[in-house]
């Protein structure tokens, strides 16, 4: 049987893209072009890997190549050799790394690997929470599982990060180590740290299959879609029982972080499926990947509640926790978990590759930095967005109609003006909660790649929880194509304005999923969130 890395599907399309898989059909392609596929400080955002060049470079690689009958450079996805030997040569060529793993094991992408070390560059970066780094000025990191091929440690330290990669099987744990000695510019950087597998009495390896067995017939879940479904309300309730599930493995955080040890993030790959059967689903490509890489019991759904419950006993000893999921439906199940436990801040992202997504999941409990959001955001009585790419049916009246529903969906009151393109609108602070929560119509839930959607408790600090925002909305034509949306806050001086702005953000996600083209609004957020 064929097995896959349980982030295969980033794999395929992002390799599709870069590398001129075997194509689907061309109109598919195209639309796999328009949407944004990779972080933009990826390497390979811009300069997608050569094959022929590395083959000229690197002999190893050069048995692997062929060409198609266009001419293009190929290699063979179903040899995980093949595989293999590309992220080889990859990591050296791009990266400076000596990397191996014996036959089977998981073969990560480099490509998209890099997509999640960029994303939490940029949480750390970012100023929502205090950006003072846990050990002084070196950024720490542990990674979840870090697997015999160790590769978020080494392409961590590359840029400089310290990290602890912990992983229970000993096969992981030799390769690890021997991937991590091969480095010694940045060995010193990472420490491979073994779990104690006897931690969690209830832990039974030879339990797996038939706890696997029980589970998958009572969530049907199934993992050989590409595309993940919209969770419908009748499979809700049933979903929704499996956040109880509970994880039957090794420890995770609690029993492996030391006394008093500090980081800034944690990160994880976790091992997304319930069975072997679920991961082996694709015959184009051959990535490797043990069932101990592969399989947890209940999924990664059991596997990232454990990390949340560890996240609640460890609270701050983690500026952010962070997994990749696989499935949108269990994000949002996370999601909830989340805020039932009382993280004070939750963001997503979406790595989208091609036509299909894995979601990055981040939370925290540290108070966000409200001297930031109160200096930065608080004179912002004005603000505005443009809404470009609009596509050809829209038009400002049609905006102007989904900024009302938008509001009126949380229950806010709404008096809109078509023939002076505004809304008035009064927002309370339930209407605040309903709004940040995300609760609203689902014109798209997690947001489009990189559109990263924060969830913040109500900014007391900004305005008594009483006060209501009054503000109104209005949509400019500029140029065809191209709408100006614009917000203005009705009482100036107004200590809510920085809970305005916050709303004003999430209006234009919502807007931006809606209305633009994918090309047009990631490079608006982009930009925005540049400034
Ligand atoms: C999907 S693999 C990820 C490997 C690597 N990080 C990557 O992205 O390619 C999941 C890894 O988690 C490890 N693992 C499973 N349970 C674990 C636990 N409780 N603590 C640490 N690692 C665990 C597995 O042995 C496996 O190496």
């Amino acid at each position: 049987m064929c097995r896959v890395d349980p982030s295969f599907f980033i794999l395929y399309v992002t390799y599709q893209c870069f590398f001129g898989m075997p194509s689907k059909r061309k109109r598919k392609r195209a639309v796999e072009r328009e949407r944004p596929t990779i972080h933009p400080r990826n390497k390979y955002s811009d300069n997608p890997p050569d094959f022929g060049l590395l083959a000229s470079l690197y002999p190893s690689f050069e048995p692997f190549v062929f060409f198609s009958r266009d001419g293009r450079p190929r290699i063979d996805w179903t040899d995980f050799k093949a595989t293999r030997e590309l992220t080889r040569v990859l990591l050296l060529h791009d990266h400076g790394l000596n990397w191996w793993i014996p036959d089977g094991q998981l073969c990560p992408t480099v490509p998209n690997r890099s997509n999640y070390i960029h994303w939490i560059e940029d949480l750390l970066a970012s100023d929502i929470i205090s950006n003072k780094c846990a050990d002084g000025g070196l950024v720490r990191g542990f990674d979840i599982g870090t697997g015999a091929n160790c590769i978020y440690p080494l392409l961590g330290s590359s840029l400089g990060w310290s990290f602890v990669g912990s992983d229970v099987t000993d096969v992981a744990l030799e390769w690890a180590e021997k991937n991590v000695k091969n480095n010694p510019h940045i060995s010193e950087l990472i420490e491979i740290r073994k779990v104690d597998t006897e931690e969690r009495s209830s832990f039974k390896l030879e339990s797996h299959s038939s706890q696997s067995v029980d589970r998958e017939s009572s969530i049907h879940l199934s993992e050989t879609k590409a595309e993940d479904t919209e969770c419908s309300n009748s499979t809700l309730p049933e979903l929704r029982s499996g956040v109880n599930k509970s994880y039957y493995g090794p420890p995770m955080l609690v029993g492996v972080v030391k006394e008093g040890e500090r980081f800034d993030f944690c990160m994880c790959n976790p091992p997304f499926f319930e069975t072997m059967e679920k991961a082996g689903l694709n015959p184009k490509t051959s990535c490797g990947g043990t069932p101990q890489e592969m399989v947890c019991p209940g999924g990664e759904l059991a596997f990232i509640s454990c990390i949340i419950e560890d996240s609640v006993e460890l609270k701050q000893s983690f500026r952010w926790y962070t997994s990749m999921v696989g499935r949108k439906s269990n994000l949002k199940i996370l999601m909830s978990k989340l805020r039932e436990v009382g993280v004070t801040i939750i963001k997503t992202t979406e790595f989208v590759q091609g036509q299909t997504c894995r979601w990055g999941l981040a939370w925290s409990f540290i108070s966000p930095a409200k001297k930031i959001i109160s200096s930065h955001m608080a004179q912002k009585n004005n603000l505005s967005f443009m809404l470009e790419g609009l596509q050809r049916q829209y038009t400002a009246i049609q905006v102007l109609q989904s900024v009302e529903s938008f509001f009126s969906a949380v229950g806010a009151s709404c008096k809109s003006n078509s023939s002076t393109f505004n809304v008035e609108v009064t927002v309370t602070k339930d209407h605040f909660d309903l709004i940040m929560k995300g609760e609203r119509p689902k014109i798209n839930e997690a947001g489009s790649c990189w559109y990263e959607v924060e969830k913040f408790n109500y900014p007391r600090s900004l305005g008594h929880p009483s006060d209501d925002l009054c503000f109104r909305i209005l949509v400019f034509q500029q140029i065809p194509g191209t709408l100006l949306v614009k917000g203005s806050l009705q009482h100036k001086e107004s200590p809510v304005s920085g809970a305005f702005s916050l709303i004003f953000q999430q209006l234009e996600v919502v807007l931006k999923d809606k209305f633009c083209t994918e090309k047009a609004s990631a490079a608006a957020s982009y930009s925005n969130r540049s400034q």
